[in-house]
């Protein structure tokens, strides 16, 4: 499990190319046969990419969490990223999880695996009570899209952990994933920060050969980060996190902290970027 710090707005802003990648952006998550863990000091969210390719893998525990198994005061997110059928097993029960559908696993269970020829990508959130394991599968979220194709930002944004009707519940883990349709290739646009939560999205479904230029920073000293597919961005709270992409892609976002109010967010206007 790599540690990662995160950086200062002023540090942010003098940062070169290769600090900015190296401080805000996760590469190589997926290797098949392999768990990679990220852990960070933004809201304590962990990154987690399973590949099992063949064999079951298991949610080990890591010195960092400092607990006696990783969810004994976690909770964690998981998606099915491809459109081949995974298990994750929890304890005695299976869940079988399509393409892009999402379980939610809260604090308390020790022993979690992984298994199928997929990958899940994972988010977990300190957690201080348990909520109920729940499946919530990507077709059953019927919200229309949003934004223009005039304004090359036409998406669906579909929200499975949240406190609203019919979302996942749990302590603190918000998280969703936004599909571009094709010709639309900005999110997040206008942009916004939202201080009282961590926002990490990973890009995927980026076509090869094409990329997302990933706009983070203070409003008014902006920074990017070149993006390929199922690599993730790291926006602390008071960064902005806009992506535009050279084709269309889908990302997913999670977020942690204080509130778990999807609609609390500091709009920047566009004319106030720099
Ligand atoms: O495309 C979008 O707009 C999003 O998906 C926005 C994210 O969900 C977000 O930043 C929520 O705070
Ligand atoms: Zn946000």
């Amino acid at each position: 499990m790599k540690v990662h710090y995160s950086a200062s707005p002023d540090c942010t802003n003098v940062m070169s190319t290769e600090k900015l990648r190296e401080t805000y952006l996760l590469q190589n998550l997926f290797q098949p046969g392999q768990i990679v863990a990220h852990y960070t000091d933004l809201d304590r969210m962990i990154v987690v990419g399973v590949q099992p390719a063949g064999s079951p893998i298991k949610l080990g525990n890591y010195k960092p969490i400092g607990s006696s198994y990783f969810l004994e005061r976690r909770e964690i997110g998981i998606l099915n990223l491809t459109a081949k059928t995974g298990t994750v097993t929890v304890g005695s029960a299976k869940y079988e999880l399509g393409h892009l559908d999402c379980l939610y696993i809260g604090l308390g269970e020790k022993d979690v695996s992984f298994s199928g020829d997929t990958q899940f990508y994972c988010i977990s959130t300190p957690a201080h009570a348990k909520y109920p394991t729940a499946v919530l599968r990507g077709e059953d979220i019927k919200t229309p899209p949003i934004g223009d194709p005039a304004n090359a930002n036409r998406r669906v944004i579909r929200r499975y952990i949240h406190q609203k009707e019919g979302g996942i519940k749990s302590c603190q883990l918000v998280m969703g994933c936004t599909t571009l349709e094709t010709g639309s290739v900005w999110n997040t646009m206008p942009s916004h920060v939202h201080n009282r939560r961590t926002e990490i999205y990973l890009y995927f479904d980026i076509p090869q050969d094409q990329m997302v230029v990933h706009l983070m920073g203070e409003p008014d000293r902006t920074r990017h980060l070149t993006v390929r597919d199922r690599e993730v961005a790291l926006s602390p709270s008071w960064s902005i996190h806009t992506g535009v992409g050279t084709a269309a892609y889908r990302f997913v976002w999670a977020m942690g902290g204080d509130n778990q109010q999807y609609e609390d967010m500091d709009p920047v206007a566009t004319k106030d970027l720099r």
